[in-house]
């Protein structure tokens, strides 16, 4: 699903009015509806307390409309106006007048902070204070109203996004923002809501289908992308019955150090249960009875030396190479993986400590083969392209730093987003019982298994991505998050290809 900027939300709106033969009125009424179907569906007729704070411009106008049907269905709601100008625009006004019509309640206005109403953890919040019309950080009494509302531990329902969140730009931790449980947003989801900084401010996304100009939607250009399972399933290549192992590729895994066999373990396990015709590891001396005893599929070649890597003798022809797990930083490590970048052409896929070897050795960074994937954690990240200020300026250094070396960086987080071309795609699925130990080694395994089935590098990193947390998910599901271990992620992958195809 595409990302929009406020503008290009801005221009969609204007287009459906035009095109549809609607009026900005009628929009609204649409959004509201389907968010109050929500929200009633969700809430069945509960007796709680509805507390809707309405800005004055449309977000406002959406939050007096929600109002209006809320009470039309018998719920008990209380609109107060956060009376921030005098100026309204069109539909608020248009939808205030309605409101009045539907009950004797009438809104309260909040002018200053004397006028903000007590809060119970008991009620149900609704912001409709500001959405994609924010154009500068909340001050005084306003930012006080929000500190207000979060304190009140109440549920908080924000309307399109949460008040105070900039669709392009990180404010300052001593801005205010709400903080909400649950967010409901028209038609699009926008960038922030998944970046590290911001995500947890929407709590709970749910993102509503308000009918807007579909030639726009499908016609506009954006470098942003949400990777759902729709997207992820076009990418995938049924396999031809007619077919042999020489098809789907040779992998050739890395890695691995005294103590840190495992992580082989498990990045060959997930590129074996991903599709790989043929897998062949190389580790030190220590790794061979580890490795032939886990997984009698692998094919294992050795090291020399008894402890670490020193000399990459493989003398094949793999389809793809992965390096780094486990692999540690020895200076006789950094040399072979020298020579192994010197002698490779085709992509490879580059983690843990193959990455730390670049961002302490930058001179490596030449040898790295086009269209390489690197798959950093966050610190390994910082290590890699240096400090950022915030989201936005890590995402402008990621996509200079892919620029220049012409490879994907696949940014590992709760939201794992995949960088590449100046374009951004940013994974849905997942779950926290994945920040477990070695689920990185398995997304490794993963996205190499699909590069040695000819799948492009960038699609088997976003495809890679989003099947490692759908098998994550799966796990969740029948252990919970605890009980999740990163071995249980690469054994799953089987479920998580049938479930690609499971609506
Ligand atoms: N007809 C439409 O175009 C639709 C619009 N929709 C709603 O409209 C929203 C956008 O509405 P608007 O463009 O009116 O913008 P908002 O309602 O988000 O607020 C903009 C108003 O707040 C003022 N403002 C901005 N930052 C401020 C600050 N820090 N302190 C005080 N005042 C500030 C602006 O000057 C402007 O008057 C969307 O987020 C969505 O909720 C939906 O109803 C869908 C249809
Ligand atoms: N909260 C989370 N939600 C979704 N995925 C997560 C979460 N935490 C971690 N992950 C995923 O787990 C993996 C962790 O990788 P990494 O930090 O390299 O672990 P390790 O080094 O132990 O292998 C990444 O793919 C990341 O996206
Ligand atoms: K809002």
């Amino acid at each position: 699903m595409k990302i929009f900027s406020a503008e290009q939300l801005k221009k969609a709106d204007a287009l459906t009015i035009k095109n549809q033969n609607i009026t900005s009125e009628e929009l609204m009424e649409r959004a509201a509806s389907l968010t109050t179907e929500e929200i009633h569906k969700r809430i069945q007729n509960a007796e709680i307390d509805i507390k809707i704070f309405c800005g004055v411009g449309n977000n406002g106008g959406d939050g007096l409309v929600i109002a209006r049907l809320l009470i039309e269905k018998g719920y008990h709601v209380k609109v107060f106006v956060v009376n921030y100008t005098d100026k309204r625009s069109d539909d608020f006004l248009l939808n205030y007048e309605r409101l009045k019509e539907t009950t004797n309640d009438w809104p309260e206005y909040i002018k200053d902070e004397g006028d903000f109403p007590a809060l119970s953890q008991n009620d149900f919040i609704i912001d409709a204070i500001f959405g994609i019309g924010l154009n500068r950080p909340l001050e005084g009494w306003i930012a006080n109203l929000v500190k207000h509302i979060n304190n009140s531990k109440a549920f908080i329902l924000a309307i399109d996004m949460p008040s105070g969140l900039f669709l392009d730009r990180i404010l300052k931790k001593e801005y205010q923002l709400i903080s909400a449980s649950f967010t409901i947003s028209f038609q699009t989801p926008k960038l922030v809501f998944f970046l590290p900084q911001t995500m947890d401010y929407v709590g709970d996304l749910q993102v509503l289908d308000i009918g807007l100009d579909r030639e726009f939607l499908n016609s506009e250009k954006t470098n942003s992308n949400l990777i759902s399972k729709h997207e992820a399933r076009v990418l995938y290549k049924p396999r031809k019955s007619n077919s042999h192992k020489g098809d789907y590729g040779h992998a050739l895994i890395i890695g691995g150090s005294y103590g840190k066999i495992g992580s082989m373990v498990l990045t060959t396990t997930a590129a074996l249960r991903t599709g790989a015709g043929l897998v062949s590891t190389f580790v030190p001396k220590c790794g061979y009875t580890i490795l032939q005893t886990a997984l009698p599929e692998a094919m294992v070649i050795t090291d020399k030396n008894e402890e670490k890597l020193t000399n990459i003798d493989h003398s094949m022809d793999p389809s793809v190479i992965c390096f780094g797990m486990g692999a540690g930083k020895d200076q006789m490590t950094v040399q072979a993986f020298k020579k192994l970048l010197q002698a490779t052409e085709k992509p490879m896929l580059i983690d843990a400590d193959g990455l730390n070897m670049i961002s302490e050795n930058k001179e490596l960074l030449e040898f790295l083969p086009k269209k390489s994937v690197l798959t950093p954690h966050p610190k390994e990240l910082e290590r890699l392209i240096g400090e950022w200020e915030d989201d936005f300026d890590k995402l402008k250094k990621v996509e200079e730093f892919t620029k220049t070396y012409d490879v994907i960086l696949v940014l590992k987080g709760s939201h794992t987003f995949t960088c590449a071309e100046g374009n951004i795609y940013i994974n849905n699925s997942g779950n926290p019982g994945m920040a477990t130990a070695g689920s990185g080694d398995v997304l490794s395994g993963i996205i190499t298994g699909l590069i040695s089935q000819q799948y492009e590098p960038l699609a088997a990193a976003i495809l890679g991505v989003y099947l490692h947390g759908l098998s994550g998910d799966i796990v969740a599901e029948n252990k919970s998050y605890q009980a999740l271990i990163s071995g249980d992620i690469a054994e799953n992958m089987g479920a998580a290809f049938q479930s690609l195809f499971a609506d």
